[in-house]
């Protein structure tokens, strides 16, 4: 049987060549007005910060984090569905910012989205037959043709689902079978990059599994690109060759799989990694869980310095005061911790204790070493990427007498030195 999407020959080789998808320097802030008939801008919703990635062809590329850091916006700024506020998204070498809808069609046949939620985003009612056609009806390629129908046949056919049942509407498939049928849609046009916004969270996990596979079974077959977007490492590290970890809507940590989850490095990727399940009901009791406390700050208006400060277990327990004003007064940049593994922390150190996997002597030696002395000894004063506008602040000093109060900000009854 001839496939609906063709592939040249041989599956190419992951992570090679020029990336098919370039994110550089993406920021997105939503605005926040005022209620009444002058509607005044008062603020600025930061939901993305200045994320940088590529994706090569025939590669998964994975961004994870809490709910709210940015994911489902980079994925909705990826596919121009809302413009940037700063920064650019290149397909193929092309740049995409503030291309016109016409000139944007070739690329949305390349690029597709499959959402989180199979109930919500089919129309009840459609047939799935009508279903899986509409892209190819707005697209011009089907016209109630028999070229077209068997089409839509053939791609039911690819992600599992009976293509006899094409008659049926949404309401009658399961879960796992409507999230077949959203694949079957994004694969209506041939795309050679997904975005897979959440595809399986809303899933039992044990059609999870069903799905990942499928998913990975198409990329083989078509040579496609992935835009995984997850809050669960578990599953991402199934299915990633890279990751992107994401926090109040900033890259902290980026890598291939293997090696992020060998010398996981940021003390968020640390927590994060610490709430996988272990298969071993006795190593799972003995293992290190790392604990987050209190809320995510607001994205309107960050923490200074490093974002994480105000939720980290290292800031909280393990630096002293002088390390601690890096951490409130200087943005850590994202730099190689090791090789082609970047963290945005002052004092990133890999931990091999937070899953049962890997081997102490695992850890090669860090490029970087930690900061020594004052930050205002150094460039301190540069402002923040993402900051509202405002002149750089002082460094803050502090002394002895300073503590983290229960909402991890810093307090101290003395006066500034
Ligand atoms: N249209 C919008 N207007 C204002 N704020 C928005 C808008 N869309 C998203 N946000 C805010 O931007 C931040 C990032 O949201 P986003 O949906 O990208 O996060 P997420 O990581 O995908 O979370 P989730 O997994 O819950 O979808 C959040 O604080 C969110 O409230």
């Amino acid at each position: 049987m001839s496939s609906a999407l063709e592939t040249n020959g041989a599956t190419p080789a992951r992570g090679r060549g020029e990336p098919v998808l370039s994110v550089h320097g993406v920021s997105k802030h939503f605005p926040i007005r005022s209620k009444g008939l002058v509607r005044r801008k008062v603020g600025d919703v930061h939901a993305v910060c200045d994320v940088s990635f590529d994706i090569h062809e025939n590669e998964t590329l994975c961004v994870v984090g809490e709910s709210g850091c940015g994911k489902s916006t980079t994925g909705r700024v990826v596919l121009n569905l809302i413009a940037a506020s700063a920064g650019e998204v290149a397909w193929q070498g092309k740049n995409l910012t503030g291309l016109s809808d016409k000139r944007m069609r070739p690329v949305r046949r390349d690029v597709q989205i499959v959402f989180q939620d199979p109930f919500a985003s089919l129309d009840p009612r459609m047939t799935v037959h009508e279903l899986i056609a509409e892209p190819l009806k707005i697209h011009g390629e089907y016209r109630g043709d028999k070229a077209g129908g068997d089409r839509v046949r053939e791609l039911m056919a690819q992600v599992g689902l009976n293509p006899e049942h094409g008659r049926r509407y949404a309401h009658e498939f399961s879960g796992g079978q409507r999230q077949r049928i959203g694949i079957a849609r994004a694969l209506a046009l041939r795309p050679k990059l997904l975005v897979l916004d959440e595809p399986v969270s809303a899933l039992d996990v044990s059609i999870q599994a069903g799905v990942i596979n499928l998913l990975e079974d198409l990329q083989e077959e078509f040579g496609l690109s992935y835009l995984f977007i997850s809050h669960d490492l578990s599953v991402i590290r199934h299915i990633a060759d890279r990751v992107v970890v994401m926090y109040l809507g900033k890259v902290v940590e980026t890598a291939d799989v293997d090696e992020l989850f060998r010398h996981p490095s940021h003390p968020y990727t640390q927590a994060l990694m610490s709430a996988i399940p272990l298969p071993d009901p006795i190593k799972e009791r003995e293992r290190t869980r790392i604990l987050l406390t209190g809320d995510v700050p607001s994205p309107v208006n960050p923490p200074s310095g490093c974002r994480f400060r105000t939720r980290c277990p290292k800031f909280a327990n393990e630096l002293d005061n002088t390390q601690r004003e890096w951490c409130v007064n200087v943005e850590p940049p994202l730099g190689e911790k090791f090789t082609g593994h970047k963290a945005a922390c002052h004092f990133a150190a890999a931990r091999v204790d937070i899953l049962d996997t890997v081997e102490q002597d695992e850890v090669g030696p860090a490029l970087d070493t930690w900061p020594t002395g004052r930050p205002s000894d150094a460039d301190a004063s540069r402002p923040m990427a993402c900051e509202p506008d405002g002149p750089p602040r002082e460094p803050t000093r502090l002394g002895e007498d300073v503590v983290v109060d229960e909402e991890g900000e810093l307090v101290t009854d003395a006066a500034d030195s």
